[in-house]
C-alpha cells in the first residue's frame, strides 16, 4: 500500500499531558482519510505536527515520500494545501486579491485564481472585500487558497465548521470529488461520525490522544454488520450447550450473539436449545449502528 502521509509513534505532550500519543497514521495515496475524533482529541495537534508546523515531543512523519525536516518542510509544503483553524486574511482585499498573494508565493500562473474559484464557487463575490464575506464564503476561500497549485495533498482541520446547512453539503461533496477530478489526496478531520461516513474512503479514530481505529470505511461498516441475538431462560445452560456443541457465539448484555447464519443453521440452534430443555425467549436480527461501534471504540458519544 502507498501512502501519502505515514507517521510514526507520533508524540506531543504539553507539560506532562499528552496531546497525541505515538500516532501511526496511514493516509492511503488518493483517499479521502476523515480523521475522526471528539473535541479536543487532538486532531489539531495531529495535523500541526503532519504539516511541521509545530515539533513533535517524539516520532516522525513521512509525507509525499519523504521524510520531514527542516530541510525540505518548505518543499514539501509547496505540494501541500492546508485548510487549518480559522485562516486569517486581508480583509480590506477582495478574495480575488487574497487569492493573488498566495498565488505568488507559491509561483503558480495567474490562471490558477480562476481555476480554484470556480471550483468552489466564489467566482462572483471574488472582486468583494473578504470584511463583507460571510463565513460559508470566507470558508470556500480558505479552500481556495489550499487548492491553489493543485497540491497532491491537503489537510483540512474541521472544513465545515460554522457553516449553514447548505454549506456543510456543498463543502462535502467539493472535498469527495478532489481525488477523482483532481487526483488529490485529502486528510479531513471532523467530530462528526455522519460527516465521515458521507465523505470518507478510509477512517481514523482518535480519542484522548490515541488512535483507536485505523482502517477503510467499509471495514468500520462491517463491524456494524448484522448479528442474530438469541435470549434464553437460562443463559448459563444455553452457553454450555452452544460450546459442548462447538458453536461460536459472542455474549453482548448477556444475549447470545451469533453471526448472520443460514436459516436452516439458526433453525437448528434453536432446536438443539429447545431439545435441552431451555425455553427460548427472544431471536432477533440486530445491526449495530455506526454511533453504538464509536460508543464501544471510545465509550463516548459523538454528534451524529
Ligand atoms: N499549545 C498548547 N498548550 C497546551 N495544551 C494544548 C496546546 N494545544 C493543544 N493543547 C491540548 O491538547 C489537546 C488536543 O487539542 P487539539 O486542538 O489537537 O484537539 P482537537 O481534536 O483538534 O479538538 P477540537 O476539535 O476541539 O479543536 C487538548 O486537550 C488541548 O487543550
Amino acid at each position: 500500500m502507498n501512502y501519502i502521509i505515514e507517521t510514526k509513534m507520533l508524540s506531543k505532550q504539553y507539560g506532562n499531558k499528552y496531546s497525541v500519543k505515538q500516532l501511526d497514521l496511514r493516509v492511503p495515496v488518493g483517499s479521502v482519510y476523515g480523521f475522526l475524533g471528539p473535541n479536543g482529541a487532538g486532531k489539531t495537534t495531529s495535523m500541526k505536527m503532519v504539516l511541521g508546523l509545530i515539533k513533535p515531543t517524539e516520532g516522525n512523519v513521512r509525507i509525499l515520500g519523504k521524510q520531514l525536516c527542516e530541510k525540505n518542510r518548505i518543499t514539501i509544503l509547496k505540494n501541500t494545501g492546508s485548510l487549518i483553524e480559522s485562516p486569517s486574511y486581508y480583509g480590506h482585499l477582495t478574495g480575488g486579491e487574497n487569492l493573488e498573494i498566495v498565488r505568488i508565493l507559491k509561483n503558480v500562473s495567474k490562471s490558477e485564481i480562476g481555476n480554484v474559484l470556480k471550483i468552489v464557487r466564489l467566482e462572483e463575490e471574488q472582486h468583494k472585500k473578504v470584511k463583507n464575506y460571510s463565513l460559508g464564503m470566507k470558508q470556500r476561500l480558505g479552500l481556495a487558497v489550499a487548492l491553489i497549485g493543485r497540491p497532491k495533498l491537503l489537510l483540512l482541520d474541521e472544513p465545515t465548521n460554522g457553516l449553514d446547512p447548505a454549506g456543510i453539503q456543498e463543502m462535502r461533496e467539493l472535498i469527495k470529488s478532489l481525488p477523482q477530478k483532481y487526483g488529490m489526496t485529502v486528510m479531513v478531520s471532523s467530530h462528526l461520525l455522519s460527516e465521515v461516513d458521507q465523505m470518507a474512503t478510509n477512517v481514523g479514530i482518535i480519542d484522548n490522544g490515541e488512535l483507536i481505529f485505523q482502517d477503510n470505511l467499509s471495514l468500520l461498516h462491517q463491524q456494524a454488520s448484522k448479528k442474530i441475538h438469541i435470549r434464553t431462560l437460562d443463559q448459563v445452560k444455553a452457553f454450555e450447550v452452544l460450546n459442548q456443541n462447538a458453536i461460536k457465539y459472542k455474549v453482548e448484555q448477556e444475549n447470545i450473539v451469533l453471526p448472520i447464519l443460514a436459516e436452516i443453521e439458526v433453525a437448528n440452534i434453536v432446536s438443539l436449545l429447545v431439545e435441552n430443555g431451555i425455553g427460548i425467549t427472544r431471536v432477533i436480527e440486530k445491526q449495530k449502528s455506526l454511533e453504538e461501534i464509536f460508543i464501544s471504540l471510545t465509550g463516548k458519544q459523538v454528534s451524529l
